[in-house]
């Protein structure tokens, strides 16, 4: 079976696989400090309740906090004995190589979803995943990975109004009824959430002239369905894109050993 890890700045994703036939997922947050046993005592509890018996022999993770590897290196090593694929790695190969500025260090979980929605869906892709950060990865008619856009997160954002003004509090990202608020938290909800939606239209339309070809949107991350019911921003929503993705590049690092 296999174990695959998707670590976020925020949270950390396992989910196991039978082959190709997804079994189970869970959600912890992310923190280096967390140790190998911390994480196995967690996820074999987690797996007996599900009644999955099963042993896990494969992993592969994908990080966007280098911290946190080591200790999933040693979850793997000792618990799993097998050695994980980590994406990103030079042993790590990927279906097509990204085509970015050299040195260029770009975050796995963007390579990732670009494999994902190859798979899926070919080429002429641009995945928009709201995570800690909100980003645009774009994907070329080849499968490569051909660069992007990085914004600040949605809760990064309202996290930030919250801590650099005294008067406003933290709120929670909603649709509001009406864009003009007529109290401080449906101002600031307004704010947040048509200024994401524009941001995500505006920076859309400009990826698409820039190719200067029609581009399929996929959306992906938890408030990709909240941010659609503000306009009409994704052709779809995926939310286990990041997840196939890793299945993808498990496989063909596999298959081409
Ligand atoms: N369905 C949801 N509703 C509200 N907030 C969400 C939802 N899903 C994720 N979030 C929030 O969005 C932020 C990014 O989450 P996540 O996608 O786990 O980020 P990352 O992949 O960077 O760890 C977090 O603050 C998380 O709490
Ligand atoms: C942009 C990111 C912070 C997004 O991370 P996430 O929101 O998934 O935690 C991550 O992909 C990253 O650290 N990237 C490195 C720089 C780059 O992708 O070009
Ligand atoms: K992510």
């Amino acid at each position: 079976m296999l174990l695959a890890i998707d670590c976020g700045n925020t949270n950390t994703v396992f989910s196991i696989w039978d082959g190709t036939k997804f079994l189970a997922t869970w959600r912890t947050s992310t923190e280096w400090q967390r140790t190998a046993d911390q994480y196995f005592v967690w996820l074999s509890t987690l797996m007996k309740m599900r009644g999955i018996e099963a042993e896990i022999d494969e992993m592969i993770i994908s990080s966007t906090v280098p911290r946190v590897v080591f200790n999933l290196r040693v979850l793997a090593d000792r618990y799993f004995n097998c050695r994980p694929v980590v994406v990103g790695k030079p042993d790590c190969r990927l279906p097509v190589a990204p085509r970015v500025d050299a040195g260029t260090q770009v975050g796995p979980d963007r390579l990732v979803n670009t494999v994902g929605a190859w798979d899926r869906h070919g080429g002429d892709i641009v995945v928009v995943d709201f995570g800690t950060a909100t980003t645009f990865d774009v994907v070329d008619t080849d499968g490569a990975y051909v660069g992007g856009v990085i914004s600040p997160g949605v809760n990064l954002s309202l996290e930030a109004l919250h801590q650099a003004a005294a008067a406003l509090p933290h709120v929670d990202v909603s649709k509001p009824e009406k864009v003009i608020g007529t109290n401080t938290v449906a101002c600031m909800q307004s704010g947040i959430f048509w200024g994401y939606v524009g941001l995500v239209r505006g920076i859309c339309d400009r990826i698409r002239a820039e190719r200067d070809r029609p581009m399929r949107i996929i959306g992906t991350g938890g408030l990709a369905p909240l941010f659609a019911q503000g306009d009409m921003l994704f052709d779809d929503i995926e939310d286990d894109l990041t997840m196939h993705g890793l299945t993808v590049i498990h496989r063909y690092n596999k298959e081409t050993a």
